[in-house]
């Protein structure tokens, strides 16, 4: 593609208007014929590496209004918001994108619910793709990402390699990170979700206003303007989305046991899982939902909306909703022991999600309830003595353990955990404290491992150790004798 018809709009002179074939935000990945954008970031500065980018080829630069360009060999384009940009360049420059596009952001329950839209696309026999924490899961393969949300020239290639694919429907993870960063603002979305908001990511946030902005930005500024906004009735913050996207006009879906147009009416377990009474668009549907704990009820009705919100046909998408199946590392039933005690594995790793997930199986179990929990390092500091209380509450056996460390030293995170449960048992080694939990179960217990669900390493300073949660307990629980699950 020619500079001019990437920049369409702007000034191109012709001498400088080269083909460009490729965009990237970090001079070490750039390549002759690449235009670079320079981002002023955390720990470096973009501008610094403009002069090794054009020595590399690089045929044009994006960049900040603030920027004062000394070279004019390569032109320079500086913009308000570059970042922003960025994603507009790289969705132009890949092209394509699904034909139904939709996103979903909230703390918790964002890969959950990317999960069931999948799922029941899936199941309406449409081929669907979704693109978040899981990697990129399609109906023939999961191929890892680094992030929940990727980097907008990664999004974009993603993307049109999905729909090169056959991939007609997709649906985005939007991380706070990747909202505050811009990283969506290429994509076309059908509809745009959102689940809950507590405390997470006050390392990078800040504040819990701004944390909120970030997540707003979903629906006041990513959504299209004919798209619809599905929002939690149920949630606090419920009235400052649904002002989001009445300033917008935009069409909005209410979801929650407050919804007006999904709304939970009634919910009971039930040895597969749950069934629960919906009033969908108007209409009564009684539902038995293969997965646990009214939270993952709740992601659903959040999926059913996108679907609808989408364009999807309301009857349709809820004749799917018993085909789902329960998402890898969340509140999955991983095994029983002889003793009939059953051991979970969960990726609660925000006190709001521990205390959903506690909660949530408090009906499962007939005995006590026993976790094992860590908190990760160079994250939010402030969510460890939190979670640390809730476990104290809502657990009747306490293991704290670590986490991924990443850069920190462990035995203070856990100290820095312990303050809020003195009662725990302080176990370092992951496995050791998993063996020590599975060993403490009796008759009819209940053992959540949280915090690391689906991930199948530890970071520990630099290095990833392999580490998979559901293997370590499903082995140690076959010595025991017992029966693994799933
Ligand atoms: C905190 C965060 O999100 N940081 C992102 C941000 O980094 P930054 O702006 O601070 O980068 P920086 O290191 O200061 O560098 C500034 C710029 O200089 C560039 N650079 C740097 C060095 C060099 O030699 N050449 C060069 O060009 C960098 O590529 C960058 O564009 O912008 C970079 C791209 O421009 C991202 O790669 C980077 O993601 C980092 C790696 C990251 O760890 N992100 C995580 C926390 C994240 O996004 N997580 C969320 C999930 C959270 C959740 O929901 O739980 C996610 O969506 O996965
Ligand atoms: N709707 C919900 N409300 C409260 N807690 C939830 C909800 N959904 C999921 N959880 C809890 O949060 C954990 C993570 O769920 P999920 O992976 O779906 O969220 P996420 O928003 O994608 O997380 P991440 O920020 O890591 O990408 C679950 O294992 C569960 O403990
Ligand atoms: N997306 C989240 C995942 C956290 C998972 C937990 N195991 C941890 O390492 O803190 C993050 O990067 O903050
Ligand atoms: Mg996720």
């Amino acid at each position: 593609m020619r500079l001019s018809e990437l920049m369409k709009g702007r000034e191109v002179p012709v001498v400088h208007d080269k083909h460009v074939k490729g965009l990237t935000a970090d001079s070490r990945e750039v390549l002759p014929g690449f235009l670079f954008a320079a981002f002023s970031g955390a720990s470096a500065d973009g501008r610094n590496y403009i002069e090794e980018a054009t020595h590399k080829g690089a045929v044009a630069i994006l960049t900040d209004n603030s920027y004062v360009p000394e070279d004019s060999s390569v032109p320079c384009f500086c913009e308000e918001n570059p970042r922003q940009m960025l994603s507009t360049l790289a969705a132009r420059f890949y092209g394509a994108q699904p034909e139904t596009l939709c996103a979903v952001t909230g703390t918790n329950g964002k890969t959950s619910v990317a999960f069931f839209v999948r799922a029941i696309w899936h199941a309406i026999g449409l081929e669907a793709a979704s693109v978040g924490t899981l990697g990129v899961v399609t109906s023939e393969a999961t191929t890892k990402l680094s992030y929940t949300t990727p980097e907008p020239v990664l999004l974009h290639k993603t993307l049109t390699y999905l729909v090169g694919h056959g991939v007609t429907h997709a649906v985005l993870e939007a991380s706070s990170h990747g909202l505050d960063q811009y990283r969506l603002d290429g994509t076309t979305l059908k509809s745009a979700g959102f689940t809950n908001l507590t405390r997470d990511h006050l390392d990078y946030h800040i504040s819990s206003e701004e944390y909120l902005q970030a997540k707003l930005g979903l629906i006041s500024r990513v959504l299209s303007p004919d798209g619809t906004a599905v929002l939690n009735a149920d949630s606090e913050v419920f009235p400052a989305f649904a002002r989001a996207a009445k300033e917008r006009s935009l069409r909005m879906l209410s979801y929650g046991r407050s919804g007006e147009d999904i709304r939970l009416i009634d919910i009971t377990p039930i040895q597969s899982g749950q069934h629960v009474k919906i009033e969908i668009m108007g209409d009564l549907h009684e539902i038995d939902l293969p997965v646990t704990g009214e939270f993952q009820a709740m992601n659903t009705l959040c999926a059913l909306g996108l679907v609808i919100g989408a364009g999807g046909d309301p009857a349709a998408a809820a004749r799917a909703l018993p085909k789902i199946t329960n998402v890898p590392g969340r509140l999955e039933l991983v095994s029983i022991l002889p003793n009939n005690a059953a051991v979970y594995v969960d990726y609660a790793h925000s006190p709001d999600a521990l205390e959903t997930v506690l909660e949530a199986v408090r009906v499962h179990a007939k005995g006590k309830i026993h976790v094992v929990f860590g908190c990760g390092g160079d994250r939010d500091k402030g969510k460890r003595p939190e979670m640390g209380r809730i476990a104290d509450l809502f657990a009747d056996h306490v293991i704290v353990t670590d986490d991924n460390p990443r850069n920190e030293d462990p035995s203070q995170i856990r100290a820095e955990i312990i303050v809020a449960c003195p009662q725990a048992r302080n176990i370092p080694d992951r496995f050791d404290a998993i063996e020590h939990a599975i060993d403490g179960l009796n008759t009819d217990d209940l053992l959540v491992i949280a915090g690391k669900g689906h991930e199948e390493g530890q970071v520990i300073g630099k290095e990833t150790i392999p580490f998979d949660d559901k293997k370590v307990a499903q082995e140690i629980v076959q010595k025991r004798g017992g029966k693994n699950v799933s």
